[in-house]
C-alpha cells in the first residue's frame, strides 16, 4: 500500500483562454515527467475524444497523475486536472479548479490576456487557488513577453517579475515551471484521521463497471473494496476498483488524503452519482458534505427529433447516457404536432448544443432533427401566474399575456481599439446597451455591455469575429430578466402552422425577420406537386408571404401509365436523398428549414 505524505502532493489546473496552448503545455508536462512518451504526446493524448480532436478543442475535463523529482531531492505526486477553454464550458472549468490548490494561467505571448482569461481568472481567485501565470508561445517572432507580462500586472494584479516564459511547442522554460509547481502551489492539508470525505468533481459510464467517479479525496481514504455511501443522494455502493489517470486508468489499492483519481462504483443509474456530491464510507460516514456545485444552468433551449418516429426510445437512452459525461445537459420528452415525440433539450450555449448534437448522431448512431434554439422566457399571464416558456410553440396567446421578461446578458469583449465603432453598431443592432470601456494597454480596450440572450445565441460570436478579424474575445454571464415588447411570430406551411418553426422576436423586428425568413424557407423547402404558400403571422395577422411554385409535372409523367416499380424506385431513392425530412402536413420540410432562423442575419 503507497501512502503519499500530502507535503508531496500539488493538485492544479490549467487555465486559458482557447487556443493559447494549454493542451500543448499538459501534454508536454506528461513528457518531461515520463508519463508518455514523447510519440504519445504527438499524438495529442489529452484530446482524446475524436471529436474534440477534429475540432481541436478540449470538451471534458480529465485528471491525470504524475511523478516529478524536483531539485530538492523529492518526488512529488501532481495532480493535472485539465479543464475546457471554450465559453460555453465554464462551468466545468469551475468544477475542475475546486479540486485543486492552484492554478497554472496561460496566456499566448503574441495575443495578450483575451476575455476567457479574465473569466477564469476570476473563477481560480473565487476558489482561492494560487495562480502560476505563464507566457507561453515565447518562440513566435510576434511575441511580446515583456509588454503581455505587464498586461498581467495591471489588469490581473500578479507581478510581471513571476510570470514564466515558456514555449510549450519546442519545450522551453517546462523544466522552471516544474520547479514553479512544487514551490508556489500549496500542498493539500486534508484530515487523515477523520472520515472519508471525497469531492465528485467528474465522472463517466463504463459499462462493465457502472458509474467511474473522478475524486479528490479531502479528508480520510478511500480503498478498494470499501462500502460508499453518496452523502447528497443516499445511494451505496462498492468501490469495485480505485485507481488514478496514468493517463489510462491504473488501479491501485487505495486513494489516500489529497489525492486524486477514480472509483467504479458499479452504480448504473446515473441520478446516484451526482457531480458536486460527496462521497463517504458506509462503516464510518462523514456527517457534513463538502460544499457542491452550483448546478449547471442551460441557457439555450432546442427541440431533438429522431427522423425515424421509432428511434425514440433510443434517443431518449442515449440522452441517459450522455448526461452522466455532460452534467450541464438537460432534457424533457415534448411533443410537437409537426414533428411528433421529441426532446425539449437545454443546453449551455450553442457550441454545446452542435457538440451533443454531433455525439448523439456518431456515437448512438442516430439521425437527428433539431429545431432552432431558444432562450427560456418569463411569462406574467393576466391572471397572474408566472410561468417560463423555453419553446416557442408554448407561448400562450396574446390575449392572455401581461408581459414577457427576457434573460440579459453582461458580455465584455476586449479588442483593439480599431474595431470598437463596428462592434457598437453590431451590438446596438441587436439591442444591446453600453456599460463601460476600459483600455488594458493604449491599444486595447476590455468593453462592457448588456444585451438580451437571444440576440446573442445565434450568429454574434460569428459575426464578432469577422467584424474583427478575428481579434474580438467575448465572454459572457448573466445579468437577469428584464421586460421587453416581445412577440411570438408563427410560419404557416400550405396554410398550417408548423409549430417547430415559431420564433419569438421584439415587435420592432417581428416584420423584418418574418420577411427574411420566409424567404429563406422559400429556397429551402423543395417544390412540390402543389403550389405552396408560406406565411409569416403574428396572431391571426399574415405579415409576410412567399409562395414555392409546383414542380413540373413531367418529372414523374414519365413514369405514369408504365412501369410501376419503376415508378417505386424513383420515389424510393429520392427519399433516400432526403433522410433529414419530416413530412409535416403534405408538405416534406428539410433539416435546414428548422434552422433557418441562424443564418437570418446574412440575408437582413
Ligand atoms: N508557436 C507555438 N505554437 C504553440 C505553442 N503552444 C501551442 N501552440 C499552438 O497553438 C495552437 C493551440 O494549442 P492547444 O494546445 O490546442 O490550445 P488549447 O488552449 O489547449 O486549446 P483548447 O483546448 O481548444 O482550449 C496549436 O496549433 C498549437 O500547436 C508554442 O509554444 N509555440
Amino acid at each position: 500500500m503507497s501512502m503519499v505524505d500530502q507535503q508531496h502532493i500539488r493538485n492544479f489546473s490549467i487555465i486559458a483562454h482557447i487556443d493559447h496552448g494549454k493542451t500543448t503545455l499538459s501534454d508536454r508536462l506528461l513528457e518531461m515527467t515520463g508519463t508518455i512518451s514523447e510519440r504519445e504526446r504527438r499524438e495529442q493524448l489529452l484530446d482524446a475524444m475524436d471529436l474534440e480532436r477534429e475540432r481541436g478543442i478540449t470538451i471534458k475535463s480529465k485528471a491525470v497523475r504524475m511523478h516529478y523529482t524536483a531539485r530538492d531531492g523529492q518526488t512529488y505526486q501532481f495532480n493535472l486536472i485539465d479543464t475546457p477553454g471554450h465559453v460555453d464550458f465554464g462551468f466545468e472549468v469551475g468544477r475542475a479548479l475546486a479540486a485543486g490548490e492552484g492554478a497554472i494561467l496561460v496566456v499566448d505571448a503574441s495575443q495578450g490576456i483575451e476575455a476567457q482569461t479574465l473569466a477564469n481568472v476570476y473563477l481560480a481567485l473565487e476558489n482561492d487557488l494560487t495562480i502560476i501565470p505563464v507566457l507561453n508561445k515565447i518562440d513566435l517572432p510576434g511575441a511580446d513577453p515583456d509588454h503581455v507580462a505587464m498586461e498581467i500586472e495591471q489588469v490581473l494584479g500578479l507581478p510581471a517579475e513571476d510570470v514564466l516564459r515558456v514555449s510549450a511547442k519546442q519545450g522551453v522554460g517546462i523544466d522552471a515551471l516544474l520547479e514553479a509547481i512544487v514551490e508556489r502551489i500549496p500542498p493539500p492539508h486534508g484530515q487523515h484521521d477523520r472520515p472519508l470525505r471525497a469531492l465528485i468533481f467528474d465522472s463517466h459510464y463504463d459499462p462493465y463497471k457502472g458509474v467511474i467517479a473522478y475524486v479528490r479525496i479531502v479528508d480520510g481514504a478511500l480503498p478498494v473494496g470499501a462500502r460508499l455511501r453518496m452523502l447528497g443522494t443516499g445511494a451505496e455502493a462498492d468501490a469495485l476498483e480505485v485507481g488514478a489517470f496514468r493517463p489510462q486508468m491504473t488501479p491501485l489499492d487505495l486513494l489516500d488524503t489529497g489525492e486524486v483519481g477514480y472509483v467504479a462504483t458499479g452504480l448504473k443509474q446515473i441520478g446516484e452519482c451526482q457531480v458536486g456530491d460527496t462521497i463517504t464510507l458506509a462503516s464510518m460516514p462523514a456527517e457534513i458534505a463538502l460544499p457542491g456545485y452550483r448546478p449547471a444552468k442551460p441557457m439555450v433551449f432546442a427541440g431533438l427529433y429522431p427522423v425515424d418516429t421509432n428511434a425514440y426510445t433510443d434517443l431518449r437512452d442515449a440522452l441517459e447516457k450522455l448526461k452522466l459525461n455532460d452534467a450541464a445537459l438537460s432534457f424533457v420528452p415534448e411533443k410537437s404536432a409537426a414533428l411528433g415525440f421529441g426532446f425539449r433539450c437545454g443546453f449551455l450555449g450553442l457550441l454545446h448544443m452542435e457538440i451533443v448534437r454531433e455525439r448523439l448522431e456518431r456515437e448512438y448512431g442516430l439521425d437527428l432533427l433539431i429545431t432552432a434554439p431558444s432562450v427560456e422566457y418569463q411569462v406574467l399571464l393576466s391572471n397572474g401566474d408566472v410561468i417560463t416558456v423555453d419553446n416557442p410553440a408554448d407561448m400562450p396567446d396574446a390575449g392572455r399575456i401581461e408581459s414577457i421578461e427576457e434573460p440579459i446578458m453582461l458580455i465584455t469583449i476586449i479588442t483593439p481599439t480599431r474595431y470598437i465603432g463596428s462592434i457598437m453598431e453590431l451590438v446596438t443592432g441587436k439591442r444591446g446597451v453600453f456599460e463601460s470601456m476600459e483600455h488594458l494597454d493604449p491599444q486595447r480596450v476590455a468593453l462592457k455591455y448588456k444585451i438580451p440572450l437571444s440576440e446573442i445565441v445565434v450568429d454574434f460570436y460569428d459575426q464578432l469575429k469577422s467584424r474583427t478579424q478575428g481579434y474580438a474575445s467575448l465572454d459572457y454571464t448573466l445579468a437577469g430578466y428584464q421586460p421587453a415588447d416581445l412577440v411570438k411570430l408563427d410560419i404557416l406551411v400550405n396554410g398550417q402552422p408548423v409549430d417547430a418553426l415559431s420564433l419569438i422576436v421584439h415587435r420592432d423586428f417581428a416584420y423584418a425577420q418574418g420577411r427574411a425568413l420566409v424567404e429563406r424557407l422559400r429556397k429551402l423547402i423543395p417544390r412540390q406537386m402543389f403550389e405552396v404558400p408560406i406565411q409569416a403571422a403574428i396572431g391571426s395577422k399574415v405579415i409576410a408571404r412567399e409562395t414555392i411554385r409546383a414542380m413540373r409535372k413531367d418529372v414523374l409523367a414519365k413514369c405514369y401509365g408504365g412501369d410501376v416499380t419503376r415508378k417505386r424506385k424513383l420515389l424510393e431513392k429520392q427519399k433516400e436523398g432526403k433522410k433529414r425530412m419530416k413530412m409535416v402536413g403534405s408538405v416534406e420540410i428539410p433539416q435546414e428549414a428548422f434552422m433557418a432562423v441562424l443564418s437570418l442575419n446574412a440575408d437582413t
